[in-house]
């Protein structure tokens, strides 16, 4: 008998068919501390959570049974994945369930926003028939910016035409033919900021997109804003959203995320007459917590009776022997495909792996699987992308994958080389193991480098000149970041030439730009490899 444990109020007719398995006995345990969670854990096969209970590394350690997290909604940063796929423990969730109603939440919380509802109904019923202080605006016509343009995003954009809004929207894997397709306007972070009349962010929390809009944004925002927040507290910088409220800069947000949840008392959205909140109620609806209990349960019974599942958001099983040959492999796939997402501008639409030298002869389908995940992980955050699910996101987002093999391999026993394309350009990133010195990065384009592919990088691009490199060093120290490794590569002397440089801390913007200025310099960019 499978014993599952539900501990977090889960839909109980989402979870029927577990219930009813005569083969599983369910528990619910709702709001149980992590240290009670810990105590009881260690007899159960299964958890079933939503966003309240932290399935943190020491509750998986208890949970010396447990073979499968099901997460009834989305996002999963309420669980420790990698302790997770340590213990070999599957997570799961259930992505589509809740996008309609979290879509929905979003257009009650923009209309609230437009109309000051929470305001005036507060007002209304504590006796005073105020009806000046509550003047709003219309949605018609108004230019709504959607930043993240993935399920929720795409369904809001549908959902704002018929408002008669125009819809501008940004997503890093946005095509301009999707954004034909849904009718919108394909655009840029900073044109969204600077023109829209309302903004709704629809992304993951990842390091990229925490503070997307921060006081930089504000600045430059026009005036009059109104934003919804109904993703992922971070997303928007608090502080600085409030700041701006206060200078007249925007004139209202609705927010149904916190960066700490739940926020403490004293927190600025509490009280703030042109800020109104929701405790993350966006995926609360009768309809979403069945759909996402019930897609979670189907999956869960299969994991426990060992029936093909889908939805995993971490690693699944590969054969022993495969795993041997191909595990040195997964961290070098993994950066390659990162180097080169960070290296690309524009939406991808290729990814187009070639295997040279011993690597032609094995199934090295787990190993494009760390690829594809290391140039989708770049946007779509690591947490959401994993060696299970990065096919599937990639053919979500017309992402065609070609691979190729060769037991030809140059000068290498092994050669894995990732090229992406977009509309504009071809980028392409080659590595290979070195016997005693682990990955290493061989070519970047037409130009042959050999750099440990870890830490924090800035590549530069620039005329094989006299004198260059003592420049860029000098800015470098004038900046306080220090070199540790440089690696210069040419086709031809005095032709283009790339630099690659490690560094020992994160490059700022400013010093990029002062190097980008130089004369014979082309760009420089920082690429960061975990
Ligand atoms: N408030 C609530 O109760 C709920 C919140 N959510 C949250 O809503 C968010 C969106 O969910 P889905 O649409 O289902 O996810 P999704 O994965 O379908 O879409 C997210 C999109 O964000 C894009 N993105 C990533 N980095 C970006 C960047 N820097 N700029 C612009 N776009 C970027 C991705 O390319 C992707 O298309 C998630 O954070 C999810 O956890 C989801 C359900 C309920
Ligand atoms: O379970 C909930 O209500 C939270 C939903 C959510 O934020 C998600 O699915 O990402």
């Amino acid at each position: 008998m499978f014993k599952v444990l539900v501990s977090d109020p889960i839909s109980d007719l989402g979870i029927q068919k577990l219930v009813e398995a005569t083969d599983v006995a369910v528990d619910k345990k709702p709001d149980l501390s992590e240290d009670e969670l810990i105590a009881v854990i260690g007899e159960y096969d299964a958890l079933l959570v939503r966003s309240q209970t932290r399935v943190t590394a020491r509750v998986m350690e208890a949970g010396k049974q447990l073979k499968v997290v099901g997460r009834a909604g989305v996002g999963v940063d309420n669980i420790d994945l990698e302790a997770a796929t340590q213990r070999g423990i599957i997570v799961i969730n259930a992505p589509d369930g809740n996008t309609i109603t979290t879509c929905e939440h979003t257009f009650a919380m923009m209309m609230a926003v437009a109309r000051h509802i929470p305001q005036a109904y507060l007002k209304t019923v504590g006796g005073v028939w105020d009806r000046k202080s509550f003047v709003g605006v219309e949605l018609r016509g108004k230019v709504l910016g959607v930043l993240g343009m993935g399920r929720i995003g795409s369904e809001v954009a549908k959902r704002a035409k018929a408002f008669g809004m125009d819809i501008w929207g940004y997503d890093p894997f946005m095509t301009e033919e999707r954004a034909e397709q849904l009718g919108i306007r394909l655009s840029t972070v900073d044109d969204i900021v600077r023109n829209a009349d309302f903004m709704t962010v629809h992304t993951p929390l990842t390091p990229e997109t925490r503070h997307m809009i921060g006081s930089a944004q504000f600045e430059v925002m026009k005036k009059g804003m109104r934003i919804v927040n109904c993703a992922r507290g971070g997303i928007i910088d608090e502080l600085a959203l409030v700041e701006a409220i206060d200078q007249g800069i925007v004139a209202g947000a609705a927010f149904d995320v916190f960066e700490v949840e739940p926020p403490a008392a004293d927190h600025p959205f509490l009280n703030h007459p042109k800020i109104i909140v929701t405790p993350h109620l966006g995926a609360s609806t009768v309809e979403a917590q069945e759909n996402v209990a019930i897609d979670v349960s189907e999956q869960v019974l299969n994991i426990l009776r060992d029936a093909p599942f889908t939805n995993a958001v971490n690693m699944p099983p590969i054969p022993a022997t495969l795993l041997k040959t191909l595990q040195p492999y997964f961290a070098l796939g993994e950066k390659l495909g990162s180097f080169a997402a960070q290296l690309t501008e524009g939406a991808v639409s290729e990814i187009k792996v070639s295997y040279s030298g011993e690597l032609a002869d094995v199934d090295t389908q787990p190993l494009t699987r760390y690829i594809v995940r290391g140039v989708l992980a770049h946007h779509l955050g690591r947490e959401q992308v994993n060696v299970v699910n990065s096919m599937h996101l990639a053919k979500e987002r017309s992402v065609n994958i070609i691979v190729n093999k060769t037991k030809e391999s140059r000068d290498f026993t092994n050669l894995v080389s990732v090229s992406l394309r977009t509309k504009t350009e071809e980028r392409l990133v080659a590595g290979t193991l070195l016997t005693g010195y682990g990955p290493r990065v061989v070519q970047i384009d037409k130009f042959p480098v050999d750099v440990a592919p870890e830490g924090n990088l800035v590549l530069v691009s620039h005329n094989d000149k006299p004198g260059i490199i003592g420049k860029i060093g000098t800015l470098f120290g004038n900046n306080d970041v220090n070199i540790a490794t440089m690696q210069v590569g040419r086709q031809l002397a005095g032709g283009s030439a790339i630099m690659v440089l490690t560094v020992d801390k994160a490059a700022p913007k400013e010093l990029l730009a002062e190097v980008t200025a130089l004369p014979d310099l082309n760009k420089a960019k920082e690429i960061i490899l975990y």
